[in-house]
């Protein structure tokens, strides 16, 4: 299980390939999973926003699952996990759904399938009170699985107040929360009083920003490609050399800007598919592929751009 301490470095949220058919790909899956664990990463999130959770059943989750740990619990030649000494790559499943009850019993279901923690998105759609967010995370993290609070208010249609975040960071078994507010406000309030637990940046334009700001680390849908480059960025940052981080970050914008163009996952699974990582870009609807123009552009800076496809 994750504990606070680990919530630091490069989490990458791993995109859920599927055939043109619109069946799991598995061979593709394993391939990505075995790309990824031969980088420093802090760990893989399976189901999250960019594994397009909305549209993937909770029966290939745990498909995906048993793949992912076949693979993970063996990481040759990796140094332990930061903040641990495990060894093997720490993986967080996205559970979190708009019903208390059944987040809470995917909660724990991920934790039965070896989940080291969980990703808990703030209650979407139902617009519920800020109180009813906070029982809502009470509820989750009473299973026992590690919860990592999620806020994304773009995507959810409701903000958590920064004076509830800090009461859902008071809760024991919360151990962190990934901020893709959009700003680098609310990260800066948090970790203002030095006593927060830990902030993992869910924005990738501003993840240079945020670990100024205090953050730990990011969950980075970006990371899939240049990974070492994000690593970069975030080892140079925790060892005060601020604008060494910023270089590095900055060759990194214009990428950055292509893969949020249009929808995340579309951008990724575009360039995964052109780096021969995935056999096929397919998403499900109604997330749809992107356009011909966001293709030429990427396609451009794979060919030319000094940070990509390398
Ligand atoms: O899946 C995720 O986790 C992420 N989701 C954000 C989004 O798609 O809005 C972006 C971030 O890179 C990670």
């Amino acid at each position: 299980m994750l504990s606070e301490h680990q919530i630091q470095g490069i989490f990458v949220p791993i995109v859920t390939p599927f055939l043109p058919s619109g069946e799991l790909d598995l061979a593709s899956f394993e391939r990505m999973v075995t790309q990824l664990q031969t980088h420093d990463i802090q760990g893989i999130v399976l189901n999250g926003t960019t594994g397009e959770s909305p549209t993937v059943a909770w029966e290939e989750v745990s498909t995906l699952m048993q793949s992912m740990t076949a693979i993970t619990k063996n990481r040759p030649g990796q140094e332990p996990v930061r903040g641990s000494d495990q060894n093997s790559m720490p993986i967080i499943v996205g559970v979190g759904t708009n019903d208390t009850r059944a987040s809470a019993r995917r909660a724990e279901m991920a934790g039965s399938m070896g989940a080291d923690a969980v990703l808990v998105v703030t209650p979407y759609y139902s617009r519920p009170s800020q109180e009813g967010i906070v029982a809502h995370y009470e509820q989750i993290a009473k299973v026992g699985v590690p919860v990592l609070a999620y806020e994304i208010p773009s995507r959810t249609g409701v903000r958590v107040d920064v004076s509830t975040m800090r009461r859902i960071l008071d809760i024991d078994g919360v151990i962190g929360l990934k901020d893709s507010t959009g700003s680098t406000d609310f990260v800066s309030a948090l970790t203002a009083s030095g006593n927060s637990k830990p902030v993992l940046c869910g924005e990738d334009r501003l993840f240079h920003a945020m670990l100024c700001q205090g953050a730990s680390g990011g969950m980075l849908a970006s990371a899939h490609v240049e990974t070492d480059s994000f690593l970069e960025v975030y080892r140079l940052a925790t060892e005060g050399r601020y604008s060494e981080s910023l270089n590095t970050f900055n060759r990194l914008l214009p990428l950055i800007e292509l893969l949020f163009r249009e929808s995340n996952p579309a951008p990724i699974k575009w360039l995964l598919k052109q780096q021969g990582l995935l056999a096929s870009d397919t998403l499900r609807l109604p997330m749809t592929p992107i356009t011909a123009g966001l293709q030429a552009d990427l396609g451009q800076l794979l060919a030319e751009g000094p940070y990509v496809g390398k």
